[in-house]
Order: C-alpha cells, then sequence, then structure tokens
C-alpha cells in the first residue's frame, strides 16, 4: 500500500502498521477512557485557551476529514496550563464521524462511543514549526471534544454551510473570522493521557487533552458531515463516514483528571 493510507478495508487502520510500524508502538491513541482507573493529579493546572479569531484562513476537505487552519506565525492562538509545560499554538481542527449516530468517535469513555469528536491540534513552540514539533514526544498537545446527538448546535453552522464548497478531496474554501472556542463545552474539566496521532503518520508526539463535557449535535447536523466525500471529483463518489480509529491498547497507561 503506497501512503494512502485511508478508512476502507483494504487501507484501514488494521492495514496502517504495513507502512507505519508505529502503529503498534506503547503510546497510541486513541483510548478507551476508563473512568475508575482514572487518578486524580494535584498537579494539573486548568486549561488556558486563548484563540484570536483573525488567525483562522482557510477550511479544506483533506480526503480524511474537513479541517480550518490557523496562521500559527506567532502567539496569537495558544493553549497554555492545562497538562502542558509552556506555549502550544494552534494550527488546525478537525472532525472525526460515523456512518450512523452510534458511532463516530475515537476516544471512548467506559465503552461510550459519541457520533463525532473534535480536535483542536496545537504544537510546542520549543520547536520551530508544527512539521518539526509532530514528531518529538513532547511536540503536540490536542483538544478532544465529544459531539453528542440532541438539540441543533448553532455553532456548528458556519462549518456546516462551508461544506458544500468543500464536497470532494482536495477542495478548500476562505473561512475567516472564526473563534474556534464557540465549539468548546462550557465546563474544560478534561483527562489527559499521553498518546500519538491517530492517523499516519501516528507520531507518538501528543498530550491528550480530553474534555469530559459534550457539545450538542443534532442528527440533521450529522447528516451534513457525512454529505462530504473522501474521493476527488474525477473519481467514483465515496461518503466521508467512519473516518475514525478504534481505541488501541492502554499498554499500561492510565488518563489523569484534575481532583473535583
Ligand atoms: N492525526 C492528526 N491529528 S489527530 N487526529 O491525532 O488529532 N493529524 C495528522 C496531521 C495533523 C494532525
Ligand atoms: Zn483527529
Amino acid at each position: 500500500m503506497s501512503n494512502g493510507w485511508g478508512y476502507a478495508d483494504h487501507n484501514g487502520p488494521e492495514k496502517w502498521c504495513d507502512n507505519f510500524p508505529i502503529a503498534n508502538g506503547p503510546r497510541q491513541s486513541p483510548i478507551d477512557i476508563q473512568t475508575s482507573g482514572a487518578s486524580y493529579d494535584e498537579s494539573l493546572k486548568a486549561l488556558k485557551l486563548q484563540y484570536d479569531p483573525s488567525t483562522s484562513l482557510d477550511i479544506l476537505n483533506n480526503g480524511h476529514s474537513f479541517q480550518v487552519t490557523f496562521a500559527d506565525d506567532d502567539d496569537s492562538s495558544t493553549l497554555t496550563e492545562g497538562p502542558i509545560s509552556g506555549k502550544y499554538r494552534l494550527k488546525q481542527f478537525h472532525f472525526h464521524w460515523g456512518a450512523s449516530d452510534d458511532k463516530g468517535s475515537e476516544h471512548t469513555v467506559d465503552g461510550k462511543c459519541y457520533p463525532a469528536e473534535l480536535h483542536l491540534v496545537h504544537w510546542n513552540t520549543e520547536y520551530p514549526s508544527f512539521g518539526e514539533a509532530a514528531s518529538k514526544p513532547d511536540g503536540l498537545a490536542v483538544v478532544g471534544v465529544f459531539l453528542e446527538i440532541g438539540a441543533d448546535n448553532p455553532n456548528l453552522q458556519k462549518l456546516l454551510d462551508a461544506m458544500d464548497a468543500i464536497k470532494c478531496k482536495g477542495t478548500q474554501t476562505s473561512f475567516t473570522n472564526f473563534d474556534p472556542t464557540i465549539l468548546l463545552p462550557e465546563s474544560l474539566d478534561y483527562w489527559t493521557y499521553l498518546g500519538s496521532l491517530t492517523t499516519p503518520p501516528l507520531h507518538e508526539s501528543v498530550t491528550w487533552i480530553v474534555c469530559k463535557q459534550s457539545i450538542s449535535v443534532s442528527s440533521d447536523q450529522m447528516k451534513k458531515f457525512r454529505s462530504l466525500l473522501f474521493t476527488a471529483d474525477d473519481e467514483e463518489a465515496c461518503c466521508m463516514v467512519n473516518n475514525y480509529r478504534p481505541p488501541q491498547p492502554l499498554k499500561g497507561r492510565y488518563a489523569s483528571a484534575r481532583p473535583p
């Protein structure tokens, strides 16, 4: 298989180890967060997320998900405190989702799946760039937010409206003046653990910060996510669904959280 990884039977998560042997590494993601096994860590601080909407640039269908990319040439949009040391810059956010409302998240909580999961990807400014940071053990910090079926979420509407312009792989459009803060839940309580990118190259470089509280999404809004395509306009159409990696072996890891 070339670098054409995907989520189908022939190129999906069970096959990624062929080209990316780290897929069987000691700190792979996602994981099932076993709340009874989570430990309280007095040293953990509250998350500090400071985003400048003027840093949002564009929205892209990259053939695996859709992502909103941010200007990261200064410290305008950052993650600090929480479980990390130093300052991490927001690079992009994207989602993972299922073909139906009963699956789609990457992390699970005591075995419970959610219909979708948002990932806000940040890189450690100790390194000169995202590309340099992405392969370092403390290079990245990803904030994960579960989406749970409920009322229409108006804060998703600008993303949903942009989807008509990025239906096919490789399409993108301007996406300016967007503040990702509106996608966060009211409470920023979190679980944290050391893991990896959940897609190739699967670098074991991520401090995961998974919010305990979910945000809402309606079934109709989820149908809009599923209208995107994995495929380019000159290929046979394949709906972008089930773009999630299942939970990986804990290998002695456990999540931790701030004491109540
Ligand atoms: N897999 C990833 N993020 S994730 N799903 O682990 O948050 N990425 C691959 C390149 C940039 C981000
Ligand atoms: Zn992701």
